[in-house]
């Protein structure tokens, strides 16, 4: 794990609290921890709350994100609106080391009412310290790139 990468965290109100678990879990690991809110549980809209992670990791200005809704599909869906992002939901743990090994992901989502929280904790560890393999998996990784054009 590279303790200097940042990691934007966001979601609804689905389960404010997972976030803010997930936040302390990661940063006690070394990660810098860019949580964006938002800081009440009264309800709002995931587009935009998954749009505004995915923009920090598009722009650079965080290497990684993990964002939480209630299934973890439509804030997943709004992130990858964003050009050069690529967000998996994931509910095992495998899938989310694969997300990262195999497609190159920069985001994951969680749904909050699927996966409890000691699973959750788990798939973004596995997110988390996975590394990128490259080779076959670029070339494949670069073929969905024109389809942002
Ligand atoms: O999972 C989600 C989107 O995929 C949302 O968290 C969910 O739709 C919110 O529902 P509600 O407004 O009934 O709490």
């Amino acid at each position: 794990m590279t303790a200097s990468k940042r990691v934007v965290l966001s979601s609804d109100h689905a389960d404010i609290q997972l976030r803010q678990t997930i936040a302390d879990h990661i940063a006690s690991q070394g990660w810098e921890v860019i949580d964006i809110g938002p800081t009440t549980s009264d309800s709002t809209d995931y587009p935009k709350h998954g749009r505004e992670a995915a923009e920090r990791v598009a722009s650079g200005d965080c290497d990684l994100g993990v964002i939480v809704c209630g299934t973890g599909q439509g804030i997943m869906m709004a992130a990858n609106k964003v050009k050069g992002i690529r967000c998996g939901v994931c509910a095992d743990t495998f899938s989310a080391r694969m997300i990262r090994q195999h497609n190159d992901a920069n985001m994951l989502s969680i749904g909050a009412r699927v996966v409890g929280k000691g699973l959750a904790l788990d798939i973004v560890d596995a997110f988390l310290s996975a590394e990128f393999e490259g080779g076959r998996h670029a070339t494949r990784m670069e073929m969905i790139e024109p389809a942002e054009d």
